[in-house]
């Protein structure tokens, strides 16, 4: 054997090990830190014949490494060529972006009897959520200055299992300090949220036009939007001063006392605002975004309006107001009682209707839970209970059983649960599978049928919940954030590493 032969052998085998060894270093280099993950690489592939992205719902092979998707490959069949990482073969499965909800109430600090980071992002994870946006009030204190928020991103640290944003809050002491809200937003709120309306906290008091039209100004020179809850308490008919406990318990009452003209007044106010906010000559305008649509009737039509005379405002609106009906909620139920409340049949099918033509742009959850205390159970005082309603874990089921009998498709429930909540957080890198993004993914079977509380562990801090019982179709599988993979079937990986997104 002549001596160049000899060093081409030499060379062979040392590549021929280098590609052995390689995915091992590869993994070591990419920082495999094992507690994140239940799975022991940073380097893999996974495989199913329903992998949804924007081209399509397709066979195909997603190839993760050190966190994100870094090849997408249609195939029919599980991949030989792998350079040699591993693969997970996840059969007629499907793999869809990990799901974004831009409505959670966490409640900490403060009320970490209500919900808190562990159990909501556990919650989160088994329901296919791989990031939330966290609500300014019900923690205290209230997330309204950049002291509460570096209080909030503190508390959060080394105990959120998916990722986790946080709106700042909008209240009449912070409206008109323009440094206040300059100081909130430069240590990483993704935007504002303001009521319209009591909150029921004291400390997060409600806006008015003025103190919207002051924030919006500084809004659009961050490009962050303002989210609002859209209800203004208007005067009601045959109003009554004492009600006794037999009418309090009806949901008739509660429905009563917030009409949809609560929301048209409110929506009515935004729009007008929203025509005027071409700051400073600046091209850029201020974005408003109204959470938690009720009312399908007058409400809508005017958002529908205003977008098309080119308003920049967008709307959500919640599994609670698609699944329930006014009808079926018995009297005494408090589970149900939130606010805007849940209408009447008609209202939830012109939701539907609406959420299928685009003219309402996400899904959120708006999970609001409170102590066990509060829902007043026994009592069944609709008037005085807690509003707010407990149902991250389900978003994704109860969305896609209702859904499909409404002829929703799986793209579009894509879009309006990971996509578009992306986009209005500014989290650019997640919300689709597409390479160089976040490979943050939910695998689940949509045609497996569940029933929430059978067989079906709940990690909300509370199990109180009005879909406790029904039986839908959709379990999460596998959740991956940033390539860990953070739960699979019934199991959360063992050190919480989701991480604090803030706002550059
Ligand atoms: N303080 C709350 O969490 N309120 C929430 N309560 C509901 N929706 O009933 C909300 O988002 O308005
Ligand atoms: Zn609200
Ligand atoms: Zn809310």
């Amino acid at each position: 054997m002549n001596s160049s032969l000899l060093l081409g052998v030499a060379i062979a085998i040392a590549i021929g090990c280098a590609s052995i060894l390689l995915p091992y270093f590869s993994d070591r280099n990419q920082g495999l830190n094992e507690g994140c993950s239940l799975l022991p690489h940073r380097h893999f592939w996974l495989y199913s014949k329903r992998v949804l992205t924007p081209g399509g719902i397709m066979p195909a092979a997603v190839e993760i490494n050190g966190g994100h998707i870094v090849s997408i490959v249609h195939q029919n069949k599980t991949p030989k060529q792998t350079k040699g990482a591993h693969v997970i073969d996840y059969g007629n499965a499907v793999i869809m972006p990990g799901l974004v909800d831009v409505h959670v109430h966490l409640n900490e600090p403060g009320r970490v009897e209500w919900e808190g980071f562990v159990t909501g992002t556990k919650a989160a994870a088994a329901g296919g959520f791989t990031t939330l946006i966290d609500m300014p009030l019900n923690s205290a204190p209230t997330t309204t200055s950049k002291e509460a928020f570096d209080m909030k991103v503190d508390a959060a640290k080394g105990r959120l299992f998916v990722d986790v944003g946080f709106w700042g809050g909008l209240v009449p002491e912070n409206a008109l300090n323009n440094t206040a809200i300059d100081e909130l937003l430069q240590a990483g709120a993704l935007g504002l949220k303001s009521f319209m309306c009591p909150s029921g906290i004291n400390d997060f008091g409600q806006t008015n036009a003025s103190h919207i039209k002051e924030a919006l100004r500084i809004l659009a020179k961050y490009q962050r939007p303002l989210l609002v809850h859209a209800e203004i308490p208007q005067p009601l008919e045959d109003e009554k001063t004492e009600i006794d406990i037999s009418e309090r318990r009806m949901y008739s009452t509660y429905l009563r006392t917030r009409p949809p003209s609560w929301e048209e007044e409110a929506i009515k106010i935004l729009i007008a605002v929203s025509k005027d906010t071409h700051f400073d000559g600046s091209k850029d305008r201020a974005h408003i975004h109204i959470v938690h649509l009720s009312d399908s009737s007058v409400s809508l039509d005017l958002i529908k309006e205003a977008k098309e005379s080119g308003a920049r405002i967008s709307v959500e609106t919640c599994p609670h107001y698609l699944a329930f009906s006014a009808e079926e909620i018995s009297d005494g139920d408090t589970r149900f009682k939130c606010a805007p409340p849940i209408r009447d049949v008609l209202n939830r099918e012109r939701l539907w209707k609406a959420l299928k033509d685009g003219h309402i742009d996400m899904l959120s959850s708006d999970h609001s839970p409170s102590s066990p205390e509060l829902k007043l159970l026994e009592a069944g005082d609709f008037l005085r209970a807690w509003g707010g309603i407990s149902s991250l874990q389900f978003g994704l089921p109860v969305t896609w059983s209702y859904g499909q009998q409404h002829g929703l498709q799986l793209d579009q429930l894509s879009e309006l649960w990971s996509q578009r909540p992306a986009k209005l957080a500014g989290q650019h890198k997640k919300g689709t599978i597409v390479t160089g993004n976040d490979a943050d993914i939910v695998v689940w079977d949509p045609e497996n049928e569940i029933q929430i509380g059978e067989n079906y562990t709940i990690y909300h801090k509370h199990p109180i919940t009005p879909y406790a019982g029904k039986h839908l179709f959709g379990s999460v599988i596998t959740t991956f954030v940033r390539g860990n993979m953070v739960y699979e079937n019934g199991s959360h990986a063992s050190t919480a590493c989701g991480v604090p997104i803030l706002a550059v």
